[in-house]
């Protein structure tokens, strides 16, 4: 039988979160807002600023009577305005975020003003003209406009412009439930000790901390054996709205969970991506859950978590941007022609050129310990010399 051609990276990822439906939405404070994605365009209740303030501290004046001198009539601080009208040759000291007061049309800064008792006289250069230092009524934004669209990441600006907009609390999705499962019979616990044919278990925690960012709650099913039964019955008792797991993804007679996935009733949508590392990378559905069965080796694990688990946390949490965003940087040294996979080469950036580590090996955790991104070398590129322009991931 001919070999099944591997699903292309960008392929795999459209027909993972081309199904997929944000969770269910839930209305939360705004601090409990951050870091999630607004559910629904969040429209400004008020404007801002309700009226025309002052930019500065010193006294507002109609710009024709420069340069006075002025005879000071009141105040106008922020909270506290004057009430009165400012007529000619009149000045109301003024501080900044205070109100306008009718009449004038002008702020002159304290600093070009010199006061003598209830007279003050302009003595440098004066406000540029009309509405000089004067932020006007709706310079940031107008009530009913948009401040963010739905589908957004409420970042802290977000969150401010949403406060400062009339909101208490936005519309959010719930949290995403992600489970994560780790198999392999030679795993133990971290730290636990181990003889030399036992192995640290690393792929949970590093999973769960590229998840850090998202809004998740974790299910950690632990680590599980390279057991037909066990796996299936793990599987079939899971309630979460991802499942991922990480191992027993290839073709080895130990490599059991796929069967273990179909035993428990999910139906593998592809298994085989066209890129390195990561290449058995699985996805399926099992009972409304969106299934994705990483590779064992741990620089594989991470790459699929980066260009699959993520968007799909993150298309599930709402956001309209899923995707890893990469820049083009030059690279630091010639790469050779790739083949028909995309590669991710582990590298380093340094003063802006990106350097490939020499060995790209997918079980070496110390080189993806210390890359600061990921070089992509599309299918079939041809190979590149110092200086030509390749795009990156970069890595937190
Ligand atoms: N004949 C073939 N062999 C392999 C193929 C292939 O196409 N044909 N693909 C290779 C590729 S590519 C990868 S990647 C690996 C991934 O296979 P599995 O998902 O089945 O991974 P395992 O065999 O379970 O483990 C691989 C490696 O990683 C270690 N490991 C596994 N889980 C963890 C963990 N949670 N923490 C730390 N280390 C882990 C495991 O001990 C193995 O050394 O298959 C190739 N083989
Ligand atoms: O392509 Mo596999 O994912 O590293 O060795």
């Amino acid at each position: 039988m001919p070999p099944v051609p591997l699903l292309p990276v960008a392929e795999a990822q459209a027909r993972l979160l081309a199904d997929l439906r944000p969770v269910a939405a839930e209305r939360v404070p705004l601090a409990a807002a951050a870091g999630r994605w607004a559910a629904e365009d969040v429209i400004a209740r008020r404007t801002q600023p309700a009226r025309n303030l002052s930019a500065m501290d010193g006294y507002a004046i109609r710009f024709a009577d420069r340069p006075g001198p002025f005879q000071v009539t009141g105040e106008s601080a922020a909270g506290r305005p004057f009430d009165g009208v400012v007529g000619a040759r009149e000045a109301v000291r003024i501080f900044t975020g205070a109100a306008l007061p009718g009449g004038a049309d002008c702020v002159l800064v304290q600093e070009e003003v010199a006061r003598e008792g209830d007279t003050a006289t302009m003595i440098g250069e004066g406000p540029r003209g009309v509405g000089g230092n004067v932020r006007p009524r709706g310079l940031d934004f107008a009530e009913g406009e948009r401040l963010v669209r739905a589908g957004e990441r409420l970042t802290p600006a977000r969150l401010a412009v949403a406060a400062i907009g009339g909101h208490a609390d936005l519309l959010v999705r719930r949290p995403v439930r992600v489970a994560i499962a780790a198999t392999g019979d030679e795993l133990v616990a971290p730290g636990s000790a181990a003889d030399t044919d036992a192995l640290p278990e690393s792929n949970r925690v590093m999973v769960a901390a590229q998840l850090g960012d998202l809004p998740v709650d974790l299910v950690d099913l632990g680590i599980l054996p390279d057991r037909l039964d066990a796996l299936s019955d793990a599987f079939a008792n899971v309630d979460a709205d991802v499942l991922v797991t990480s191992g027993g993804a290839s073709v080895g007679d130990h490599d059991l969970v796929q069967p273990a996935l179909k035993a428990a009733g999910a139906q593998i949508d592809f298994w085989r991506v066209a890129l390195r590392p990561g290449k058995p990378l699985m996805a399926g559905r099992l009972r409304g859950m969106t299934v994705l069965g990483l590779p064992g080796n741990p620089v594989s694990a991470f790459i699929t978590t980066l260009l699959f688990v993520r968007p799909v946390v993150c298309a599930l949490a709402g956001a309209s941007d899923q995707l890893p965003a990469p820049v083009t940087v030059p690279l630091g040294e010639a790469l050779r022609a790739n083949d028909g996979r995309t590669d991710y080469l582990r590298a380093e950036l340094r003063d802006g050129r990106a350097y490939a580590s020499t060995i790209q090996d997918s079980s070496m955790l110390r080189t993806l310990a210390r890359s600061t991104c990921l070089i992509i070398r599309p299918p079939h590129a041809p190979a590149a010399q110092a200086g030509d322009s390749a795009e990156i991931l970069l890595l937190a």
